[in-house]
């Protein structure tokens, strides 16, 4: 289905990142995983073999994302499909009247450092790549797809910083697909519920089972695939542009 099509997916050594690296690559795409050098990249390219490279990234660094894209040229000679995943989830609250300590505001700038800025950052080097193809017959020369949260809509207590991370990629979501309209670069936002992957993982048992309990349908937490899905379906249809579509099992988290 993707046979020739080739996709640079961030945060692509774990979680949904993953998930997307894997059904690129069997729907016959060629991808660039970019990941920080001390994420499993590495290993994850090795076992996937073929048709795929590990570029160590931070994508809040200018210099690594423009070594990935160089890299992706060199060996696959073209960007077709950006997908960022890369992320990072921080809970603090806003001031912690116990200890009399308010947020600390190292915390909440690397928050949006990484999940809002990196993905802009990777967005406006990409463009320039994409912007390059030959338009298909519909005009298209590629599709960027980023993701958010349901925290950029209904966060919890504690997700100040990440909420307001995940709700400026929904609020970037729309004037980027219109500022790359002209060039036929198609920008599309999932805002994932509550998936397992790692970053779940980081929260104890007994809070992923109570968050679980608030999914009305289906009543689980999502299989990472279920993300990719998305991400196919969202290149396959040239329809869906400047727009966030939630991927919740219709969460609305609680406080
Ligand atoms: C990754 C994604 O993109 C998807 C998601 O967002 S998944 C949702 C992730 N949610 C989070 O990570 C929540 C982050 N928040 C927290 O972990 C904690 O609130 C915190 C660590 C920031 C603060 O902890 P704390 O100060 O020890 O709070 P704690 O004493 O436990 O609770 C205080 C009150 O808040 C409530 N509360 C705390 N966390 C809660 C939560 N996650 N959900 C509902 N209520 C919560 C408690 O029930 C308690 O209520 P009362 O005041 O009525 O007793
Ligand atoms: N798992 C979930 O339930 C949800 C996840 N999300 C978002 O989905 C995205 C993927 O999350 P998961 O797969 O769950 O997490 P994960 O923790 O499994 O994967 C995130 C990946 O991003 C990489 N990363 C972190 N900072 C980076 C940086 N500066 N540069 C390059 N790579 C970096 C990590 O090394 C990791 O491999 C994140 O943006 C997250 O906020 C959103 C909603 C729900």
């Amino acid at each position: 289905m993707f046979k020739g099509l080739v996709g640079l997916v961030t945060g692509g050594a774990s979680g949904l990142g993953r998930a997307t690296v894997e059904q690129l690559l069997k729907q016959g795409g060629r991808v660039v995983i970019c990941d920080l050098p001390s994420s499993p990249g590495q290993e994850t390219a090795k076992q996937l073999k073929e048709n795929v490279a590990f570029v160590p990234v931070d994508v809040t660094s200018e210099k690594d994302v423009k070594n990935a894209l160089q890299t992706t040229i060199d060996k696959f000679g073209r960007l077709d499909v950006v997908v960022n995943c890369a992320g990072i989830a921080t809970a603090s609250r806003v001031y912690n009247f116990k200890k009399d300590q308010p947020f600390d505001l190292k915390s909440f700038q690397k928050t949006i450092e990484v999940n809002l800025i990196g993905t802009f950052n990777v967005i406006r080097l990409s463009a320039g790549l994409i912007g390059k193809n030959a338009p298909d017959a519909d005009g298209q020369r590629g599709v960027i797809v980023n993701t958010a949260s349901v925290a950029a809509f209904d966060g919890q207590i504690g997700q100040a910083a990440y909420s307001a991370s995940k709700a400026g990629v929904v609020g970037m979501t729309l004037p980027i697909a219109r500022d790359l309209a002209k060039q036929g670069i198609r920008v599309v936002t999932i805002a994932p519920g509550l998936f397992r992957t790692p970053m779940m993982e980081q929260l104890p048992e007994p809070a992923i089972k109570s968050l679980e309990a608030t999914v009305p349908f289906p009543p689980r937490l999502g299989h990472p695939q279920e993300f990719a899905l998305l991400v196919q379906s969202i290149i396959q249809n040239p329809m869906l542009n400047g727009e966030t579509i939630r991927l919740d099992g219709s969460l609305r988290m609680q406080p």
